[in-house]
């Protein structure tokens, strides 16, 4: 089976999470990659990988992921939050990692863990 991924990132990420999927793009064109919906689209445009694009993070797309994750529909989430700047659905975002801890399901929220979950996630698969 496909490894089901999902992928978000804050504005200020945004940049990081397009050369992160760059650089697994061979990888992530394998999987069955969710998204938030800012993110989604910048990956649909600048990597050009599909992606499911849910609602954007501030009007409940964490909440979207994180109800498919509970659902057990997804094996990994690579979360890279801006620790830096107050969000206004803070509220989702904690929500979405508490699911990734209660479901124990991996959640990288900083590059270098994205790095590492990712290309233990290639090894697993190949
Ligand atoms: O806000 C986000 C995650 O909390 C990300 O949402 P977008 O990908 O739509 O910008």
């Amino acid at each position: 089976m496909k490894a089901r991924i999902a992928l978000i990132a804050h504005d200020r990420k945004k940049d990081d999470m397009v050369a992160l999927a760059t650089e697994y793009r061979a990888f992530l064109g394998t999987c069955s990659l969710l998204a938030t919906g800012t993110t989604g689209g910048r990956l649909i445009d600048e990597v050009g990988l599909q992606v499911t694009r849910m609602h954007s993070g501030p009007v409940g797309g964490d909440l979207q992921i994180g109800a498919r994750l509970v659902d057990g529909e997804i094996d990994c989430v690579v979360f890279l939050r801006d620790p830096m700047t107050p969000q206004p659905h803070e509220p989702d975002i904690n929500a979405l990692v508490r699911a990734c801890d209660v479901h124990n399901i991996p959640c990288a929220t900083n590059l270098a863990s994205a790095h590492l979950v990712l290309s233990q996630l290639m090894l697993q698969r190949r």
